[in-house]
Order: structure tokens, then C-alpha cells, then sequence
């Protein structure tokens, strides 16, 4: 797979008196060009505007010195770095709002590269990766060339870089949108966290689209209530953002989006008991390969059939998003279908890593790490197992606390034997964390019958696999495409899928 460059070959840039213009902030310098943006020193080339944001541990303005080295000619920053970065000696744009106008500079610098091509953004707790692979799949039916920015990937045509984050900070998305446009490029689909919108980093991108997929309990570590989580998403389905909006409506929150955006929306239902929308996904079933099939009834009744190979309800819901919103931006119906179809397969979410035989179970790999996502994933498994269903899993270390009860309680009610491991501790004491999982497995199963806390992680799969029979599915959630184990600021080399393998080659072993 060729690597992915991260930025145009060639960029025409802006003159800083025409960004300050756009942002509203104070020039101090002499006017000159900007090439390029960056919020990173160490990622600064030549003629770059560094935009010095205030961070968690410093305040981006520490390193100005060292970006101008590396070649920036200019400095973006707020009121609280202008001193440090004034001291450089080359001309800083003082803005009260410094990640509002890192955005826009980097737009203005650029090009605006979302207005030349169609940009679908997806947002929602859980389902964004699955549905942006979709998406994809529906785009490349059509174009040639498609773009996608997720938490997997960033990917221009057959170029890929891994991703370190969902959303990408404003100057490095800009850069990809206009590598894009340059590669040629003509549809490309983007997730959005609510962290993303919140820290302004699709601030000043163009959506021809944006996708709802659910809302659910996450990262109230970051927005404290629902309510402020809600808001936040809501803040893209508005015309700053927006050009059209596609919502499902399974959930309370889609539901009450619909009231609330501000562009032409389409209403999406697709479980049973929502009432009807403008798309409906109808009659869902699992199939006999492990997938769904379905009805999709269209705005004007006609009705499609569908044939997906991830399972559940789950994967009904965002292949349902992917086919309408890649509609939207023009791909015909049966075409959006067939290319969802025959998609290319989401790394780490429900994968299947062996399936089952006459002596051991299918095994699984996912991401599911909110309440929801759990149960979500349990139940779509649970149309493909006979027997029992196992879960391993555990909670990441530093994030949201207050979700870990919820975790243990959702996989207690839907699973039939929990395994409590680790996950990415980080620096917490990983014994903390299983303890607050395990609230939430009591509060469901109080006796801890089919219950148990096993660590490491790989250990725990290892459990799983020596008790599960052929009849039932093991699922490991929670880490899903990770590669690595972060343990007290190390990152060791890691995969659930490594571990499912290492234990079933042990237990055929053991045998013989
Ligand atoms: C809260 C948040 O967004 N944090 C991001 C932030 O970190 P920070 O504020 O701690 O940065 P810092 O270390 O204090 O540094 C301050 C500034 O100095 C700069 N710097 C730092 C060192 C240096 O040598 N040179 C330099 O220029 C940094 O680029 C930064 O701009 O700036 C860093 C550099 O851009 C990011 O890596 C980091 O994301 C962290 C890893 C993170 O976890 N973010 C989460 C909240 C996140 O964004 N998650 C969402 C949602 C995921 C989901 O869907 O579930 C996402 O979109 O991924
Ligand atoms: N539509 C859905 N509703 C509820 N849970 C889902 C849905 N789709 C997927 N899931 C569960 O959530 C997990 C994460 O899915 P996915 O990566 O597609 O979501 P995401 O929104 O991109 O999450 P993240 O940004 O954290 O990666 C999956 O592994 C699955 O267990």
C-alpha cells in the first residue's frame, strides 16, 4: 500500500493580511505568505503558518522558537502565547479564539479544499467507522478516486496512513482535503467525534452531508452531561457546516435532532418500532454467511433488497446511513447498494477471527467500549450463536469513569460469561478499573455466577477460549484494530486477534 502524503505538492497559500481579514485577529509583523499549517513544531515546513495552541500539559507557544528553526514564517497563537511567540522575531496573528482561527487560516491557506468535492461527515457515539468504510464502498461505486478520514485510516484512493485519531486537528484535515482535491479525488467521507467539533477541528469544512448515527452514554469525561454531548453534535447541522443532513431516528437524540437542524434533512429508521421515516430498513434477518439481508422501502415506497456480511441490527443501522447519505451527494440507489455490498472489510469491528468448527468456537474482534456498543454488538452476535455467548473486555485507563459500571452491566444482562480483563490502563491501577466494572456486573448478576476477573488480557482470552465449546462465540471488545497495549506510558505490542490465535493453537495442542 503506498504511503500517504499528508499535504498538497502545491499550495498557491495566503498572504497573512488576507487571513487576518477572514479570522478577525491582530497582526504584529509585516504581511507575508503562508505555504502551509501545522499546530505541531516538530511537523513544521518551510513558509508554514504554526499555529501555538494552548494545550492539557503546555501551551503550544513553548515551541515557537523551534518551529521558526524548522522554517515557519509566521505564528498563529492566542493572548496567553503572544509574548513567547512575538519574541521569534517573525509576524504572529493574535486571535482570542486561537482554534476558531486556526481552522479558518488553514481553510484560507489551503483553498477551501471541501468546497471543490462532495464531503460526507459522519457523526454519532458508535457505528462512525463501520459506516464511513460503507460509505466508502458506496462512493467508490461511482468515483474513481475516494477519500476517507477516520479513526482506522486517513486513505486517498489506494494510499493509506494509519490514523492516530478519529478527527484530525483543523490544519492537518485541511491538508488532506486539499491532497485530496489535488489527487483527484471527487467524493470523500470524514468522521466527526463530538471532541473534534467541540476543539474546533472540522471548524471551516464544507459538508455536502452530514450522517447521525445514535447517541449514547460517552466522554462525559470531556462534556459532562448528554446534554452538552448533544449539543455539540448538533452544533455541524447547521448551514455554517451543513448543505444537507441525514438523521436516524432509532434513538430519542435523532429524534429530537430532526426539531432542531437547520439545513433539509432525510429521517432514516431502521429498527423495529421506530416509527416510519422518509428511509426504512424493513424484514432484517440474518443470513446463513453470518451477515443480514433487508428491505430498504425508499421515500417514493420503492423497496431494494440488501445483503450485508457484518451481522446484527447494528450493521442494518449503518449500512442504511452509508446507502442514503452516499445517495445524497448523488450516487444512484441500486448503485449506493451494490458498492455497500461489497465493501471493504472494517478492521476490528465485529471481525471475525476464526469461525467455528467441530471443536472450537467463532471468535470475534470489536471495538464496542460504551454501554450501548456493548449490548449493540451482544445482540447482533447472538443471531449467529447457538450456544453461549463469552466476552472479554475492559475499559481504557484515564477516560471517562463514569461509563465503567455501564459497561459491567451491559455485558452481564447480554452476555452469558464475562470476563473482566484490562484494556489500556495508561497510568491507572488497572485493579481500580476492573473494580468498577465489576459494579456494574453486580448490580446485574449479583451472585457472579459466569463471572470472572482475569488479567492479562491475553490471559483472559485464553480463559475464554479454554471454556467456550464449539456451539458459542468468544468477543473481545474494547480494542478492536489496536496493535498495541498501553501500559504506564509503554506501549507494548498487542493484538486480540494474536491472543485468540496463540490460545486456540494451545488448547488443539493440548488436545492431541
Ligand atoms: C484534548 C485534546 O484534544 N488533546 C490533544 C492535544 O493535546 P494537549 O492539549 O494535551 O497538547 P499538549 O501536549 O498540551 O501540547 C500543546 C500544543 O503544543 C504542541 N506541541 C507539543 C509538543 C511539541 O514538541 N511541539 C508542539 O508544537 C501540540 O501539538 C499542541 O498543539 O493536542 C495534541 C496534539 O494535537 C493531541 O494529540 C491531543 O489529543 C489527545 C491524544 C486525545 O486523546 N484527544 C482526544 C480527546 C480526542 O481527540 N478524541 C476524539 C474522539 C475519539 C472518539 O471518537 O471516541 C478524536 O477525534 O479522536
Ligand atoms: N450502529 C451502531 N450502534 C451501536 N453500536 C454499534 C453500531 N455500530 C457499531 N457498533 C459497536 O460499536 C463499536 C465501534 O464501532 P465503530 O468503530 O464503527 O464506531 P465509532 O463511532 O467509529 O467509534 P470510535 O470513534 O470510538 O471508533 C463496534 O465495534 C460495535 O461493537
Amino acid at each position: 500500500m503506498p504511503d500517504l502524503a499528508m499535504r498538497p505538492n502545491r499550495v498557491a497559500g495566503a498572504l497573512l493580511t488576507a487571513i487576518e481579514a477572514r479570522v478577525g485577529g491582530d497582526l504584529h509583523g509585516p504581511d507575508a505568505r503562508v505555504t502551509g499549517a501545522t499546530v505541531d513544531s516538530r511537523g513544521v515546513e518551510p513558509g508554514d503558518l504554526f499555529c501555538a495552541l494552548p494545550g492539557e500539559n503546555v501551551h503550544g507557544a513553548r515551541f515557537a522558537a523551534q518551529a521558526v528553526e524548522n522554517g515557519a514564517a509566521a505564528i498563529l497563537t492566542d493572548l496567553a502565547g503572544a509574548d513567547e511567540c512575538r519574541a521569534t522575531g517573525v509576524p504572529v496573528l493574535v486571535s482570542t479564539h486561537a482554534r476558531r482561527s486556526a481552522a479558518l487560516a488553514a481553510a484560507e491557506i489551503y483553498g477551501d479544499p471541501s468546497r471543490d468535492f462532495p464531503l460526507i461527515g459522519l457523526t454519532g457515539t458508535n457505528g462512525k467507522t463501520t459506516t464511513a468504510f460503507l460509505t466508502e464502498g458506496a462512493l467508490r461505486s461511482v468515483h474513481a478516486k475516494v477519500g476517507l478520514l477516520g479513526t482506522v485510516e486517513m486513505r486517498i484512493g489506494d494510499e493509506a496512513a494509519p490514523a492516530a485519531r478519529t478527527t484530525t486537528e483543523a490544519p492537518m484535515l485541511q491538508g488532506l482535503l486539499a491532497r485530496m482535491r489535488e489527487a483527484g479525488v471527487t467524493a470523500a467521507v470524514a468522521e466527526a467525534s463530538s471532541q473534534a467539533i467541540a476543539l474546533e477541528r472540522v471548524t471551516a469544512t464544507r459538508f455536502a452531508v452530514v450522517l447521525f448515527t445514535n447517541l449514547s452514554h460517552e466522554h462525559l469525561d470531556f462534556h459532562h452531561t448528554m446534554e452538552e454531548y448533544f449539543e455539540e453534535k448538533a452544533r455541524i447541522f447547521t448551514p455554517e457546516f451543513a448543505e444537507r443532513a441525514v438523521v436516524l431516528v432509532d434513538d430519542e437524540w435523532g429524534r429530537r435532532l430532526v426539531d432542531e437542524v437547520f439545513v433539509p434533512v432525510e429521517t432514516v429508521a431502521t429498527r423495529p418500532g421506530t416509527p416510519w421515516a422518509d428511509w426504512n430498513a424493513i424484514d432484517a434477518v440474518p443470513t446463513d454467511r453470518g451477515g443480514m439481508r433487508f428491505v430498504l422501502v425508499a421515500p417514493d415506497r420503492s423497496r431494494h433488497d440488501v445483503e450485508i456480511p457484518l451481522p446484527g441490527l447494528i450493521n442494518v443501522s449503518n449500512a442504511t446511513g452509508a446507502i442514503v447519505a452516499a445517495h445524497a451527494v448523488g450516487v444512484p440507489l441500486e448503485d449506493a447498494i451494490r458498492g455497500v455490498e461489497t465493501a471493504r472489510a472494517v478492521p476490528g469491528r465485529t471481525e471475525i477471527v476464526t469461525t467455528r468448527d467441530a471443536e472450537t468456537p467463532m471468535t470475534v474482534v470489536d471495538y464496542a467500549h460504551t454501554p450501548d456498543g456493548i449490548a449493540s454488538v451482544l445482540d447482533a452476535m447472538r443471531l449467529v450463536t447457538p450456544g453461549r455467548i463469552f466476552i472479554v473486555f475492559g475499559c481504557d485507563g484515564l477516560r471517562d469513569d463514569s461509563k465503567r459500571p455501564g459497561l459491567g452491566t451491559a455485558a452481564a444482562t447480554h452476555a452469558d460469561v464475562v470476563i473482566v480483563t484490562d484494556e489500556n490502563p495508561r497510568t491507572e491501577p488497572p485493579e481500580h478499573i476492573r473494580a468498577r466494572i465489576l459494579e456494574g456486573v453486580d448490580a446485574q448478576r449479583p451472585g457472579r455466577r459466569d463471572v470472572l476477573e482475569v488479567f492479562p488480557r491475553a490471559e483472559a482470552i485464553a480463559a475464554a477460549v479454554r471454556l467456550a465449546g464449539p456451539e458459542d462465540t468468544i468477543i473481545a471488545t474494547g480494542k478492536g484494530h489496536e496493535t498495541t497495549q498501553e501500559i504506564d506510558g509503554v506501549h507494548h505490542p498487542y493484538t486480540d486477534a494474536g491472543a485468540f490465535l496463540e490460545a486456540l493453537a494451545r488448547s488443539r495442542e493440548e488436545r492431541a
